[in-house]
């Protein structure tokens, strides 16, 4: 059983199979007299939905579009900004198709170029464009130089997968004797991709057969060929491209203050990239309630209450994350609390109660994770300082928060610098002024406009904004990055 295709899908094939093409190619509104025959259908068409999904592409090519079945399947798991290339050589075909990817949210994704698809590959060629997928589906004697042209031109990404229709033409690739054209050309295709050291090629018996062909990191023959410097640089540190080595598989890792903004932003980023993440906070129900929107993507994950200003609580919620997973790699100090005061009316309770969760409750999370790290030899601690550990925010008076914060700052520096050579990088992220919804209340409106004036970016921070940093500090990647504070705040502080 394969899953159902969508309602335009299916109004995309009942238009093509009930539409009379011998009538518009008598008509002269095609070059050619079109076989209905010829769309992918509903389990090809999936199987291609399935491929963009593995190869987690954002940029399709698709060479013979005719009714666009294929394009609006594959455009379906596409990403919203992605982008998918129909070639075809019929422009009557646009006209029949366009409406109903119109209908559809993912048709804006697909553009289509008429002319000859060679002419359309030379085109997108010159202007540098690259692909993570082809679906090479035209006149079968010219896949062999379609091909061709994708490799010996790059438009096929590092990790790019061509994916052929009809290598197995009704089986005639295989008859001795066959004089069929098309039989033969792609029987000299399908040898051609076999000798080819840049690719490996396998060949499924899905209707007319289809072939998956992905490239292949460069050979050594060919590295000493071209004179390459065969390092790490050009290899990958570990065999991994950049990307990969920021992805954290296998990884344990615990936010605090993950009930909402950042800290469920952080949780959040830290799972996607592949970490099991304990979302931890001090309300019960808001941390369950992060911890179950992890697991609904698929993410392990596992909600823990916790007040950091109470020792007794930091070192229950390190040892539940070691019971339930072994241990623990990376630790997301982010809980902290604000308030606002003149300094000459701070009292003393809103200095110690700041303190205590800002700055002595992260200092010991840090060491209660830290003694499990510095135990396992490897460990990952990013703390949530604040843009106000390096200006003094205003026009607003928060002289505690701003002291703690540039605190944290110093326990980070001190630690990163400390713990370093036992294989425990401690680093910190200051954000900005974020924008949450509390801010858009009619008080803080005029404040609001006060900060954005003193922002380069012209805008607040959004928690979106902050997840590629925790992913980096939480990576190997940032291995030799210690006692660092990584400020995102738009360019405020530099103003
Ligand atoms: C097998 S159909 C494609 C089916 C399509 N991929 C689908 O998903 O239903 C082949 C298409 O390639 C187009 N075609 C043939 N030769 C072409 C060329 N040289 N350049 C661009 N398109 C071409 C034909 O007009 C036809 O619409």
């Amino acid at each position: 059983m394969t899953s159902q295709e969508s309602e335009p899908l299916a109004e995309l094939y009942e238009k093509t199979v009930c539409h009379d093409w011998a009538k518009v190619h008598k008509e002269g509104k095609t070059m050619f007299c079109l076989p209905k025959e010829c769309i992918t259908g509903h389990v090809e068409g999936q199987v291609l939905k399935m491929l963009v999904h593995m190869c987690k592409a954002q940029r399709v090519l698709e060479i013979g579009m005719f009714t666009g079945y294929g394009a609006l399947s594959m455009a379906e798991a596409l990403p919203e900004d992605g982008r998918l290339i129909a070639c075809e050589l019929e422009p009557y075909l646009k006209e029949f198709v366009q409406p109903i990817f119109d209908k559809s949210s993912h048709g804006k994704k697909i553009t289509v170029k008429i002319g000859s698809a060679l002419d359309t590959l030379k085109e997108l060629a010159e202007a540098g464009d690259q692909f993570d997928l082809v679906f090479i589906d035209a006149d079968k004697g010219n896949y062999i130089n379609y091909y061709k042209f994708i490799l010996d031109n790059n438009l096929l990404h590092m990790d790019g997968v061509i994916c052929v229709d009809n290598c197995l033409f009704k089986g005639r690739v295989y008859l001795q004797d066959s004089k069929d054209d098309n039989g033969l050309a792609l029987r000299e295709f399908n040898e051609f991709v076999s000798k080819d050291p840049r690719v490996q090629q396998v060949m499924i018996p899905l209707r007319d057969g289809i072939s998956i062909i992905r490239r292949l990191p460069p050979s050594q023959d060919s590295c000493t060929i071209n004179r390459v410097t065969n390092d790490d640089v050009f290899r990958g540190l570990r065999g991994k491209p950049i990307l990969d080595r920021l992805r954290l598989d296998g990884r344990v890792a615990y936010v605090t203050g993950a009930g909402q903004g950042i800290g469920r932003a952080f949780a959040h980023a830290l799972g996607e990239a592949g970490a099991k993440v304990a979302v931890v906070d001090m309300d019960q129900g808001k941390a369950e309630t992060v911890a179950q929107e992890l697991t609904l993507k698929g993410i392990p994950s596992l909600g823990l209450t916790a007040d950091i200003s109470k020792p007794e609580d930091v070192e229950k919620m390190v040892e539940a994350i070691v019971c339930k997973w072994g241990g623990v790699h990376i630790a997301c100090n982010n809980a902290g609390i604000n308030m606002n005061s003149a300094s000459e009316d701070t009292s003393l309770e809103e200095w110690d109660k700041t303190f205590s969760v800002n700055l002595r409750g992260t200092f010991m999370c840090c060491q209660a994770a830290g003694r499990v790290m510095l135990k396992q030899g490897y460990g990952k601690i990013i703390n949530t300082a604040s843009m106000a550990s390096l200006i003094v925010p205003h026009p607003q008076k928060q002289l505690a928060y701003n002291t703690s914060k540039a605190g944290v700052v110093k326990l980070t520096q001190t630690l990163g610098t400390e713990w370093i050579d036992r294989g425990v990088r401690v680093n910190c992220i200051s954000p900005g002024i974020v924008d949450t919804p509390l801010i858009h209340s009619e008080c803080l409106r005029p404040l609001v406009q006060r900060w954005l004036s003193d922002i380069p970016a012209g805008r607040l921070a959004h928690v979106t904004d902050l997840q590629a940093a925790v992913v980096y500090l939480a990576s190997d990647a940032s291995d030799y990055m210690t006692g660092h504070n990584l400020v995102i705040e738009g360019g405020q502080s530099l103003w």
